[in-house]
């Protein structure tokens, strides 16, 4: 069958095409529309933004989790209108199957919560750090993905849980050099809505959808926040008490609206206590507009922004009790944030505290006579066994150029080995800070 196949194929086309004297055309170089490539000068911030957001879910004893990029779209198909949503990178696999691009990692963390059923000790703290999709119209250019950290809390039914993720997002912004005179947090709770929409018996059916509304109110002219609230039943003396509700900046002003028995008052009251015991009540503000994009919020929601005012919100998050029965199971107490790899990148560029991030190696080991590269060869695995970064100039190269590379990669120390220090099993070590420099026998050499 082999040949056969052979014969049939040679009879069709050159098993091996001749290589071509016509110059190949120059593929697209940039990546996909939307997408950024992280060469290495890229790619050392970023892992020094993911150490911190790993160190600070360990210091908060978080343990890390990841999934698919890809999912079953129906993990991210709500009906309430949200951006995220309608932007959803969605298409048939070749099994006919209807997949998504994640556009956040939250409801993959449900699925697996869910997966895990009473096997599952609570509370469950993960942390995860994903790239995540949207499919936007790129008429504005924007990108098509992020990073984004999450932390979330599950099996914690009180605002304990919020306070925690708070502080952790404050301990973040306190690593990078940032203070609360550049970051604050507006904080809220969508029971505030919930009671506001109860008092004009809005159905709670219309909850989520008129939270994703109410949420554009910032982006959105006020007469079309009431033509898309109108479209959800919101009658107008409705709308005229949400906005009015949305404008209050002080729990006493929503003690006044709600009374001292409201849940959204007393959660709120204890949240700003609890902060207060972290020390970071100046990072926060109760801010009733506040109520986030995502449908599956029923709680405290919170997002974080630069003082300034001139980005977009760094992070943001709240309390999500219903997100599993949505899929299925019963309901566990549940919240957690997100945290984008881009507006934080911004605000530090803003600030000056984007750090210096070189490319350092501590050795360059070079060879002037090729046959004593194999030594050279075990001094680089006796370094390296050591813990030395080592740069192995692989080709024979003239001094000049060595030293050039030298500079570049900011080692520490050029060891070069010739015939003369091969005889001797030694090798010639220059200290690139003194400029000092010594034959080392190679058994000696640390
Ligand atoms: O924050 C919304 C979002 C989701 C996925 C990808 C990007 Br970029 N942005």
């Amino acid at each position: 069958r082999a040949e056969k196949a052979a014969s049939s194929t040679a009879l069709k086309t050159p098993s091996v095409s001749a290589p071509s004297s016509k110059k190949q055309a120059l593929i697209d170089t940039q990546p996909p529309r939307g997408t950024r490539d992280f060469p290495p000068e890229e790619m050392r911030l970023r892992t020094w933004l993911f150490n911190h957001f790993r160190e600070v879910s360990r210091l908060f004893g978080f343990e890390e989790f990841d999934a698919p990029v890809l999912e079953s779209e129906e993990l991210f198909t709500r009906k309430a209108g949200e951006e995220i949503v309608g932007q959803l990178y969605n298409f048939d696999d070749k099994g006919g199957r209807r997949v998504a691009l994640r556009p956040e990692l939250t409801p993959s963390l449900a699925r697996i919560i869910l997966s895990k059923g009473k096997g599952l000790s609570l509370p469950a703290k993960w942390f995860g750090i994903g790239q995540c999709w949207r499919y936007e119209r790129t008429t504005r250019g924007r990108r098509r993905e992020h990073y984004q950290w999450n932390m979330d809390v599950f099996g914690v039914q009180g605002v304990e849980a919020e306070a925690e993720l708070l502080s952790a997002i404050v301990t973040f912004f306190s690593r990078l050099g940032l203070t609360a005179k550049d970051v604050g947090f507006r904080v809220s709770s969508r029971k505030l809505l919930q009671d506001v929409l109860g008092r004009y018996s809005i159905p709670s059916e219309s909850f989520a959808s008129v939270c994703v509304v109410v949420d554009k109110i910032d982006k959105l002219p006020r007469e079309e926040i009431e033509k898309e609230l109108g479209a959800l039943s919101v009658p107008p003396e409705a709308v005229t008490g949400i906005l009015q509700a949305l404008t209050l900046k002080s729990l006493s002003g929503l003690e006044d609206l709600l009374g001292a028995d409201s849940d959204a008052v007393r959660e709120l009251k204890q949240l700003f206590a609890l902060a207060d015991g972290y020390g970071i009540a100046d990072w926060l503000q109760f801010d009733a507009s506040v109520v986030r994009g995502l449908a599956y919020y029923t709680g405290v929601v919170f997002e974080a922004f630069d003082r300034e005012g001139k980005l977009r919100a760094i992070c943001g998050g709240g309390r999500y009790d219903k997100l599993l029965s949505t899929f299925g199971g019963d309901d566990t107490p549940a919240c957690g944030f997100g945290f984008g790899d881009a507006v934080i990148v911004e605000l530090l560029k803003e600030r000056g505290l984007l750090p210096d991030l070189p490319h350092v190696v501590d050795d360059v080991l070079v060879t002037l006579d090729e046959e004593c590269r194999p030594m050279l060869n075990s001094v680089a695995a006796k370094l390296r066994a050591a813990g030395r970064s080592v740069e192995l100039v692989l080709e024979s190269k003239k001094m000049k150029w060595v030293f050039k590379r030298v500079e570049q990669v900011g080692a520490s120390r050029l060891i070069v080995i010739g015939s003369d220090e091969a005889a001797q099993e030694a090798v010639k070590v220059k200290d690139l800070a003194t400029r000092e420099e010594t034959l080392v026998m190679i058994k000696d050499l640390v």
